[in-house]
This record gives C-alpha cells, structure tokens and sequence, in this order.
C-alpha cells in the first residue's frame, strides 16, 4: 500500500464514504464530496478534518474539494431502544404524524423486521406497496403520514426468518425507496443492540437517534447500550423519551407512578443528553395505537406528550441547519 492508498482510505473513512473522484496531480489533491443531509457544523469539521489528513502528505500543496448534494437523501432519524415492548413503535408512530401535523415532510420506514408493528399502528395492514424499477412507493398511513414496513411484504403472522445480510438488504430496500418530497425518515429500529442494528447505522448513517426507554433500571441500562452503538457509530443523540412512565387512571386521570419517577430524566442527565420528554402508561394510549388511530392523529391529553416530544426534535432539525 502506497502512502497516497492510505490517505485515499482515511479520507474514505473520515468522510464516512461520502467522497469520490480523488486524485492528486502536481501537488493538487482534488475529489468530490457529497454533503448531502450533512448540517453546516458537520460539513465544516469533514472538510477541515480531510484538509488536515491530506497535509500529512508533503508533496501535497493543495486540496481542493468539490462539494455536490446529487445523492443528497432524507434526513434519517433512528427510534431504538435497547430492548423490546418498550414502546419505541408507539414513539415512532406519534413522532412522525406529530411532525407531519407540523409541517415537516416526513416519512416513517418500520426497520422492526422480526415484529414489524407499524402497519397496525397506522391502519395499512394488507395494502401493498406499488414498485418502479425495484423501487419500492410508500403506503400512505393514519395521519397521512407515508410508510413502508416489512409488515406490507410478508403475509401477516408470518415469522420472518431472515439472517443478518438478508434482512440488512431488505431494510435498505424500505429505506431507499421513492420517498418523493420527504425531508425527513423517522426509522423504527428494531429492537436491541445486535448486527442489523449496527449495519443500518453504518449503512445508512442517521442524523440522529431518539431513544426510548421505560423508567424501570433494567431497560434503562439497555437504553444505555443502545445509546452507545449510536455513539460508537459517531451518531448524535437528540435525547432519551421516557416511556410509560407513571400509569394515568382511566376514570380520574390521576397519575401513580408504580415503577418510580425521573428515573430516565436522571440518567439523560447523567449522560450529558437532552431529555424530550415523558409519557404516561395510558390505556387510551394502547387502545388508540391498536385502533390504527394514533393519539397523535387528534388534539387532546393524550396526544401532548407526543406533540412536546416532536416539538423538541423539530427544533433540533431546526438547529442543523
Ligand atoms: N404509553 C403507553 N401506554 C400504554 N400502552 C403502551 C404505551 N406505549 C406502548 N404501549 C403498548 O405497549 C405495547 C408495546 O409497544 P410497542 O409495540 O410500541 O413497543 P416496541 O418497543 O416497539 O416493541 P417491539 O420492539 O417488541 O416491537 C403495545 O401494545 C403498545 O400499545
């Protein structure tokens, strides 16, 4: 391997695969960069980190750097948790129909391919997405809100059996499809911290990650794995949502918390990230998610807590730039 082959490898990696076209001619380093979905912060600190690279090489004079936004995407925020029945679908579901009922085009892909759930959550069981070129177009759901899910693929009930490059492959096929004026894919992970989970981080590279846990330690503990595969992987958190925490009374609304209070809220502290918000173990909730009318779709108590939460990631999205 050439001193120039190694550079060329760094400058891949620190770009995170986003160049091409490299070349060095009398002194000149010269490639392409796509900065697609990159913010203004994250372009600056890839440039000037391939600036400084490249400036190892003494027989470098000069970068210059192309920048293009051809392969430009949607900006793709993961919903994970570090293990299931945690309510990451339920998050997933109301952030996207919040965000939608916001103005933000988004898109929602059910990346939970072992349990795909959202096309119950979003009322498009049985339908079927139309293709183009092997192109998949998403199911319009609950809220308007455009979806693919491996729910939409395989017959329902049906296990679905796939190892890890087969299920790799078919979660890139709901993420690359037509998603049309969609700016924004809020992508429902699927549970856990294992190989499929870091492929598509790796693959294709998420904004940001929303993490939801319940407030008893032991998912919390999971939410913290689940936190550093994203941090491994170089992904910003945009903050923890504390699920079910504290069970609202159906006849009189109060508020009991059997599994204790805060505890989400503190660990988010702790962790140095944003807390978005809490959402109480409501059986109006779980009602309304099974009906295929999200809480998020209407106005009222129980779709508060979902609106606050988009409130805060719309602002985040904001603060990218
Ligand atoms: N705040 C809540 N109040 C009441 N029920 C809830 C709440 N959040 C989720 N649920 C219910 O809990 C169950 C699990 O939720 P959900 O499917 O969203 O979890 P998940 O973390 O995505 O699970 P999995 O990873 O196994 O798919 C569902 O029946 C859902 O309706």
């Amino acid at each position: 391997m050439t001193e120039f082959d190694m550079l060329s490898a760094r400058i891949t990696s620190l770009s995170q695969g986003r160049t091409s076209a490299l070349r060095l001619r009398d002194g000149v380093l010269s490639m392409v960069l796509d900065i697609g979905s990159l913010s203004a912060g994250e372009r600056r600190e890839m440039t000037g980190a391939i600036e400084a690279a490249a400036r190892t090489l003494p027989e470098i004079t000069a970068v210059r750097i192309a920048e293009t936004m051809e392969k430009r995407g949607c900006t793709i925020i993961a919903v994970a948790s570090g293990k299931g029945g945690v309510g990451k679908s339920t998050v997933s579901a109301n952030l996207a129909i919040a965000l939608a009922r916001m103005g933000v085009k988004v898109g929602l892909v059910d990346a939970d391919i072992y349990g795909p759930s959202q096309p119950r959550l979003l009322a498009s069981e049985g339908q079927k997405p139309l293709a183009e070129d092997s192109k998949m177009f998403p199911i319009i759901g609950a809220g308007g809100v455009p979806m693919l899910s491996m729910g939409h693929l395989v017959e329902p009930g049906k296990a679905i059996a796939w190892r890890g490059p087969m299920a790799g492959n078919a979660l890139s096929q709901l993420v690359d499809a037509h998603w049309g004026d969609a700016e924004v894919l809020i992508v429902d992970m699927p549970p856990g911290t294992g190989d499929i989970q870091l492929s598509m981080i790796q693959k294709h590279k998420p904004a940001g990650a929303v993490i939801v846990s319940t407030p008893q330690d032991l998912a919390l503990m999971d939410a913290t794995r689940a936190i550093s595969l994203f941090e491994q992987a170089g992904v910003p958190m945009i903050g923890l949502v504390e699920n079910m925490a504290g069970y609202a009374c159906p006849h009189c609304g109060e508020v009991s918390d059997p599994f204790g209070a805060g505890g989400a809220e503190s660990a988010a502290r702790t962790m140095g990230m944003p807390f978005l918000g809490r959402i109480p173990l409501s059986i109006g909730i779980r009602l309304a998610s099974d009906a295929g009318t999200p809480p998020a779709t209407a106005d009222g108590a129980e779709a508060e807590p979902f609106t606050a939460i988009a409130a805060r990631v719309k602002d985040w999205l904001a603060a990218r730039g």
